[in-house]
């Protein structure tokens, strides 16, 4: 027994013996952690098998991408994704800079000395101007109204409404439009695009008034199509206002139509059944007009897409689209067809095109200050002036706060019946109203005269209407001030965007993560956000573009007859 007990061997399993003696065989080399190298190289004979070990393996060897380069490949990425949804940016595209094979030949010509200009006195006169043009055989700059051989009417009613100088862009864009060349027209607000269309657009339908009379049901000549029903008006009265005296000295009558939801259809049906010549429209009713024949763009050979990158941005394309189908002249069948299979997306530099003429006052306001201060900063200059707040809400609180208060102020925003917008509208333009407390619905395009001051209620998410709320003030040359309230509910990016805009001390101290982007602008040469051109954010945290993406989204899913929502004139 005791024997038994001091022969007693443990017992090994045979496994653990083995790598016991591979141990020891191995230490006798001198290598301690061979083992372990051997166990690491059969495992790697294994791996060799293995795709995911591959792939993993190439992504190690692959050279490391830096933060910046990642964020240009993501900006690509964005930009390339958005050119699809983007169609109608490429008809500005195509259009830019003057690019058609075949101009619409109108007949205008300008007096023989300014045809004869050469290239060298043309370009003093844009340099002087700041007039910056690209494209071929560019017609000359015109000085002066007379030159443009506008009719004697017309001439008097410049001269009525106090324009007797054309302004830079005038000089340029009339002869262009008038020649019959293709045009498109990026300038800051307030700089007097209206009449650069509205104006040739009358003299070739007189032209062709004169060649062959309209007969009825026939028309229009000529089409403007605006992104909302307050700017169609506009633009429908201006037309009218250059209409009046043509009719009283006796030219022959041009009928004009506003085409626009909201106002009752049958006097538009009544004009179009005379004939009508010149056609001012929203992209809505513009649509259900041709689609029920109600009207027809046979003889259509001019078409003026007003703030057309708006009209982009509200999801008016569709809708565009099918206004193009109705065009029967080739020239626009192919210009359509072909901006819409080779989109390209363009950046319109609005927010850069801050107009110089305006002082832009930022005060950080409480939220719960904002309504009481607002009172004093009333204070700041005369009447008119503007107040412009994101929210419907806040329009209906601050106007009626005012109206307690004994201010004479009208609202306006996309929840109000349209008479209520066109009596807001009509009144302070008139000067009846003191006030006009509105959202972003008044902010594009619409004219109010003398606008001395504006005041941001809140910022608007997007510096791009920024731009062009403070644009209602600073008109054609004249200097007006703007007061933004801001506070901590503002988001960084608006911020951002703001302090380059502007830089006032009290935004230089936020922490700025475009400081990188510097680096990404040297690389790629897209300086700040290649979507809206706002210099305080870079494309992948512009806000606008995860609201477009719920509104895919959303309008995915709307039925086809139901013209409520979103894409709802407004
Ligand atoms: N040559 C001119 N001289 C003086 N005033 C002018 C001239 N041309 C236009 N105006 C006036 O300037 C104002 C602004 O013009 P308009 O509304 O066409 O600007 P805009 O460039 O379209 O601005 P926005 O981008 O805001 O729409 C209008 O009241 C218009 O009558």
């Amino acid at each position: 027994m005791m024997e038994e007990v001091n022969d007693y061997v443990e017992y090994v399993p045979v496994a653990m013996q083995l790598a016991f003696e591979v141990q020891k065989m191995l230490q006798r080399k001198g290598k301690s952690s061979a083992l372990e190298e051997e166990i690491e190289k059969q495992k790697l004979v294994k791996a060799k098998s293995s795709l995911l070990v591959k792939a993993s393996q190439l992504t190690k060897d692959q050279p490391k991408i830096t933060q910046i380069e990642q964020i240009i490949m993501q900006e690509k990425e964005i930009v390339e994704h958005l050119s699809d949804s983007k169609t109608l940016m490429s008809v500005l595209e195509l259009a830019k800079g003057i690019t058609y094979k075949d101009p619409m030949l109108t007949g205008w010509k300008p007096p023989m000395p300014i045809r004869r200009m050469s290239k060298k006195p043309c370009d003093v006169v844009r340099k002087r101007w700041h007039i910056i043009v690209d494209g071929e055989d560019i017609p000359p700059p015109i000085k002066n109204f007379k030159d443009m051989r506008f009719p004697e009417p017309f001439l008097e009613k410049l001269k009525d409404k106090g324009i007797v100088q054309p302004m830079p862009i005038q000089m340029q864009d009339l002869p262009v439009i008038l020649s019959g060349r293709d045009m498109i027209g990026i300038a800051f607000t307030g700089s007097g695009k209206t009449l650069d269309f509205v104006l040739p657009l009358i003299m070739i339908a007189l032209q062709k008034e004169i060649m062959m009379p309209i007969a009825p049901g026939e028309g229009p000549f000529g089409l403007i199509v605006c992104p909302s029903r307050e700017l169609a008006r506009q633009t429908y009265e201006v037309v009218e206002q250059f209409l009046g005296p043509m009719r009283e000295a006796s030219y022959p009558e041009l009928r004009p139509l506003l085409c626009i939801r909201g106002v009752d259809m049958k006097p538009q049906l009544d004009v179009v059944k005379t004939g009508v010549h010149i056609v001012v429209a929203t992209p809505g009713r513009l649509k259900d007009m041709l689609a029920k024949k109600r009207m027809n763009l046979d003889n259509c050979r001019y078409l003026t897409l007003d703030e057309a990158d708006r009209l982009v941005d509200l999801s008016f394309e569709d809708d565009i689209r099918e206004v193009f189908d109705h065009f029967k002249a080739q020239r626009f069948r192919v210009f359509a067809r072909s901006a819409l299979v080779k989109p390209v997306t363009m950046n319109m530099g609005r927010a850069r095109a801050a107009n110089l003429n305006v002082i832009q006052e930022v005060e950080y306001v409480k939220q719960k200050a904002k309504i009481v201060y607002l009172l004093e900063c009333l204070q700041k200059t005369p009447h008119p002036i503007l107040i412009f707040c994101e929210n419907k809400a806040d329009v209906d609180d601050i106007h009626k706060y005012l109206l307690l208060k004994g201010v004479e102020a009208v609202a306006i925003h996309e929840g109000k019946d349209q008479e209520e917008r066109e009596y807001a509208i009509a009144s302070f333009k008139a000067g009846k109203k003191d006030i006009l407390v509105a959202t972003d619905v008044a902010s594009k395009g619409l004219d109010f005269p003398d606008i001395q001051h504006i005041i941001n209620y809140d910022m608007p998410a997007e510096m791009e209407n920024y731009v062009h709320r403070i644009g209602r003030t600073g008109r054609c040359g004249k200097t007006g001030i703007t007061t933004s309230f801001i506070n901590k509910n503002q988001s960084e990016t608006t911020l951002l965007d703001l302090k380059h805009l502007l830089t006032p001390p009290v935004l230089a101290e936020l922490n700025d993560p475009m400081e990188d982007a510097e680096a990404i602008a040297n690389v790629n040469r897209v300086k700040g956000c290649a979507y809206c051109s706002g210099l305080g954010h870079r494309i992948r945290d512009y806000p606008k573009l995860e609201h477009q993406k719920s509104m895919q989204i959303a309008s995915s899913r709307r039925d086809y007859f139901d013209y409520g929502g979103y894409c709802e004139e407004i």
